[in-house]
Order: C-alpha cells, then sequence, then structure tokens
C-alpha cells in the first residue's frame, strides 16, 4: 500500500520491518477533534463487556462500542457482536478516514479509556474476518496515551504517543509480525476515545479473538 497510495506517500513507515504503520498527526486539528470527543463521549452506545477468561466472566478495562454495516458482524473475545447502525458522525470520520486509505470501512470499534487505569492488552488485529493483511485506521481522541508494539521475533519494541487528532495507519504484514498494547499509565488523567475502522470481508465460523486484551 505504501508506494500505491499517494497520499501516504509522504509518511515514513514508523514500522522498521515486517508490516506498515503511518502516523498523520494532528489529522484533526485541535478545535474539531474538541468537538469529536465531546460528541462521541455523549452519542456513542458505550458499554462494558466481558471476557471469558480461564472459565470466568471479567470486565474489560474500558468501554466499547461496535458500530456497522448489518453483515458486518464480528467475533470478539468468543462473543458474536452485531453492528450498532452508523451514527452520522461515525459516518462523516469513516468517510474522512477513506480518503487517506483508499479502501472502503465497514465496520469501526470504539473504545473508551476512562483515564490511566483503562488499557488495552497485547494482541494482532489478525481475525480472519479481517483478511490476510488488513488496513486499520485508528483515530485518537482525548488524552495522549502510548501504544506499545512489539515484535512478535526479534525484541523490537515501538513506542507511539497517540494524542488528540491523530490518525494511525496499520497496514501490509504488520499483524502477522507485530502485537501491541496500551498499557495502564498514571499520568492518564482525561478520556481517550479511540476508533478503530476496519473491513470485514467474511463472517466465518472462525476462532474466537484472544481473550487476554
Ligand atoms: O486504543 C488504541 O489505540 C488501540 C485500539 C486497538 O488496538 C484495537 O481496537 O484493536
Ligand atoms: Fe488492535
Amino acid at each position: 500500500m505504501s508506494s500505491a497510495n499517494a497520499l501516504l506517500a509522504n509518511h515514513q513507515n514508523l514500522a522498521p520491518s515486517d508490516g506498515e504503520l503511518y502516523l498523520l498527526q494532528a489529522f484533526y486539528p485541535a478545535s474539531i477533534a474538541d468537538n469529536y470527543l465531546q460528541s462521541l463521549l455523549h452519542s456513542l452506545a458505550w458499554q462494558t463487556e466481558q471476557i471469558h477468561i480461564y472459565g470466568r466472566w471479567v470486565p474489560v478495562p474500558r468501554l466499547m462500542a461496535w458500530y456497522g454495516d448489518p453483515d458486518a458482524d464480528y467475533r470478539y473475545s468468543g462473543v458474536d457482536h452485531q453492528p450498532l447502525p452508523w451514527t452520522t458522525e461515525l459516518q462523516t470520520l469513516r468517510t474522512d478516514v477513506e480518503t487517506v486509505c483508499r479502501q472502503a470501512f465497514n465496520s469501526v470499534l470504539a473504545n473508551l479509556y476512562r483515564d490511566g487505569r483503562d488499557s488495552m492488552g497485547c494482541h494482532a488485529d489478525n481475525e480472519k474476518e479481517l483478511g490476510p493483511n488488513p488496513q486499520i485506521a485508528s483515530l485518537s481522541f482525548g488524552e495522549t496515551r502510548l501504544l506499545r508494539f512489539r515484535h512478535a521475533r526479534i525484541r523490537t519494541t515501538l513506542n507511539i504517543e497517540l494524542s488528540h487528532g491523530d490518525l494511525l495507519i496499520m497496514a501490509g504484514e504488520l499483524q502477522h509480525h507485530w502485537r501491541h498494547e496500551l498499557p495502564k499509565t498514571r499520568q492518564a488523567k482525561q478520556a481517550r476515545i479511540n476508533l478503530t475502522f476496519r473491513r470485514i470481508v467474511s463472517t466465518p465460523n472462525s476462532p474466537a479473538r484472544s481473550a487476554a486484551r
């Protein structure tokens, strides 16, 4: 995608190997990002999800909401998720990221980290439904948080700060070779919303998403 997509050609690939990672800082300027943060906080159907680990259901340490086309259902942590219908605002955001990514997205996973005690465990977005080399567009609003990438074989980590209005694009073979996590931190006092736009290409009886996140 890097060379094929002229819009991203000016951006450095932050992944040293085995995939593509582009950070478009302040993709939305602060004043526009402020509005999105406030309205998404209030308008999305935030829920506490439970995941099944070692025979027990435990709440994930963040709030989540899943939106998309009706057929873009997604198996996540062993639970089939039917998407909620797109809101006007999410459709606008989707169009903006589609223009940059030159790809259609049919779903978005929204995460709300209320403060630094909320987090996401180490995982790769490598579910079958996403296809072999998914392009995922991730928008951040609110508190700055660290997204840490760890290579699966070589001992390399890559720390990426995601701030208000940033767009991060993960593409190529990244999900085969790198895992990522959003660690807890004492520094973060404010809320952060992250939206990951995805394209679900099929809905086979794929295995449950890794439960450790
Ligand atoms: O909050 C983030 O930046 C990461 C979200 C993420 O990795 C995911 O939704 O799969
Ligand atoms: Fe992810």
